[in-house]
């Protein structure tokens, strides 16, 4: 489906309990199409939860969400910290997996992404972030309304971790999605989004808007400072528990 620009998440009074642990409460959200909201918060605190949800993975046990879109079915794609792609099938087979006469597009994804010439290979002969790379390559060639993603360069080298944050980013800048990101890297927050969302105890404790101009650079004193502000209200949030 094609990103349109007028298509909307909304999340009213939305609250999840797991049997006695009331996980999440009272979040009520606005993100408008295109917009990179990252949600950062203690361990613990709800954030993959709240990915679920918007997924539809779970139901809200409080609350609704809804994806405000002319598509009928908006669709939505999600990536996670493990790559979770099939061993058993090539690159290009991923990418394609569920799809029919789309392999031009699949390898010209797989060049975007840097993996030229790697299409016929098999998720075992490539490094953490290669395969990170397919990944993102399978969850952009659904063209998503939205993507969800969980962590997606945690358990990457810092150098590599840098190095997909830039293709992330340029990827975006080519076509713009609306992306849900959850991150424990304050700096990674403040590089890729236009708005952070600070959680402490189960709700939204601050909506920070990030207005820097893009491409943003880690030296930014502007961006110092924001860190510095986000990782106060995290450990304030930390210490909360
Ligand atoms: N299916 C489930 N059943 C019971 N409890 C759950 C379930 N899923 C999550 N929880 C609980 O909900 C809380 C929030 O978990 P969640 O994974 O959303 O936190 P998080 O902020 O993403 O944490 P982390 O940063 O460590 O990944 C935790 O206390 C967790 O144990």
């Amino acid at each position: 489906m094609t990103h349109r620009g007028d298509e909307k998440l909304v999340l009213r009074g939305v609250g999840k309990r797991f049997g006695e642990r009331h996980v999440l409460r009272d979040i009520d959200l606005d993100i408008p199409a295109g917009q990179f909201v990252s949600l950062i918060g203690p361990s613990g605190v709800g954030k993959s939860t709240l990915l679920r949800l918007v997924a539809g993975l779970e139901p809200p046990s409080d609350g609704r969400i809804d994806m405000l879109s002319r598509a009928p079915q908006p669709d939505i794609r999600m990536m996670f910290q493990e790559d979770r792609l099939m061993p058993w099938r090539s690159v290009l087979r991923n990418v394609t997996l569920g799809l029919r006469g789309r392999d031009a597009q699949a390898r010209a994804l797989l060049a975007a992404v840097g993996l030229a010439g790697r299409e016929n290979d098999f998720p075992v002969v490539l490094s953490g972030g290669q395969r990170q790379r397919v990944a993102l390559a399978r969850a952009l060639i659904h063209e998503p309304e939205l993507l969800l993603l969980d962590e997606p360069f945690g358990a990457l080298d810092a150098i590599t971790r840098a190095a997909m944050q830039l293709l992330l980013e340029q990827l975006l800048a080519r076509q713009p999605r609306t992306v849900l990101l959850v991150t424990h890297d304050v700096e990674e927050a403040l590089m890729l989004s236009d708005r952070v969302l600070l959680m402490r105890d189960g709700r939204v404790a601050r909506d920070l808007a990030i207005g820097l101009e893009r491409p943003r650079h880690r030296g930014d004193p502007v961006l110092a400072a924001l860190k510095e502000e986000l990782l106060d209200g995290l450990l304030a949030a930390e210490a909360a528990r």
